[in-house]
């Protein structure tokens, strides 16, 4: 590589799997049949970005919930999720041969996800991936979730990386924005929003349908 000092940060849900059509089923589930807030499907897919205390208090305003009741219904979106989603867990085309290809190069890697640490668990420790990466950064080691910078920022200090030399692995805008919030490049991986969903942001560096892009076959060939 042009740069040894290369950083992957990977966002999780959309970026690593192709998930993000359950949580949208799972919020969907949570906020209009048990908590009967009167939200259209693109709604909720609108809301449904960072924490979850973050998306309950966007939606019904700070104070609806006490911490203890955040936590619980956060915990309830998330087995609605992993239920309905297991059967169907597996990695996004070609990422393990990515993975295994950076971690080959001496690239350090990082989870910087706003999910909360039992759901990257069941993702990483399911499809047998921890051992790539050299830092996690979830919703719990954070006080605001993408787009603040926070995350991203975290998981480079973690890999001691600078945010210059970090590339950020995102499916959605709002972590677009982190990414570019963060001083740091991005590659799209468009699963989940459309390219049109990303033109005012300058940090893209490239657009992938997944990991069998000629982009990324050839990262490690043509960046040395
Ligand atoms: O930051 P990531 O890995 O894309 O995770 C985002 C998603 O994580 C889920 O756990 C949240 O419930 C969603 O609302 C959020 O969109």
């Amino acid at each position: 590589m042009k740069n040894k000092k290369t950083a992957f940060l990977f966002d999780l849900n959309g970026t690593v799997i192709d998930d993000m059509e359950y949580h949208a089923e799972a919020w969907h589930e949570i906020l209009t049949n048990d908590l009967g807030a009167d939200l259209t499907w693109e709604e909720v897919k609108k809301e449904m970005y960072g924490k979850n205390r973050e998306v309950l208090n966007r939606i019904f305003g700070e104070g609806r919930f006490s911490d203890e009741e955040a936590d619980k219904l956060s915990v309830q979106k998330e087995e609605y999720y992993q239920q309905a989603y297991k059967p169907h867990l597996k990695l996004i085309n070609g990422l393990h041969d990515f993975l295994k290809q950076a971690a080959a190069n001496g690239v350090k890697m990082a989870i910087a996800s706003a999910a909360i640490t039992d759901n990257i668990d069941f993702v990483v420790d399911n499809l047998a991936i921890r051992q790539y990466f050299d830092a996690v950064v979830s919703a719990d080691d954070v006080t605001t979730s993408k787009p603040d910078p926070e995350t991203f920022l975290k998981a480079a200090e973690k890999l001691q990386a600078d945010p210059a030399d970090c590339i950020v692995f995102e499916d959605a805008p709002k972590g677009v924005e982190a990414a570019q919030n963060a001083g740091m490049r991005c590659v799209v991986i468009t699963t989940a929003h459309p390219k049109e969903d990303f033109e005012k942001y300058d940090n893209v560096i490239a657009y992938i349908a997944d990991y069998t892009d000629a982009y990324i076959t050839r990262f490690f060939s043509e960046q040395s």
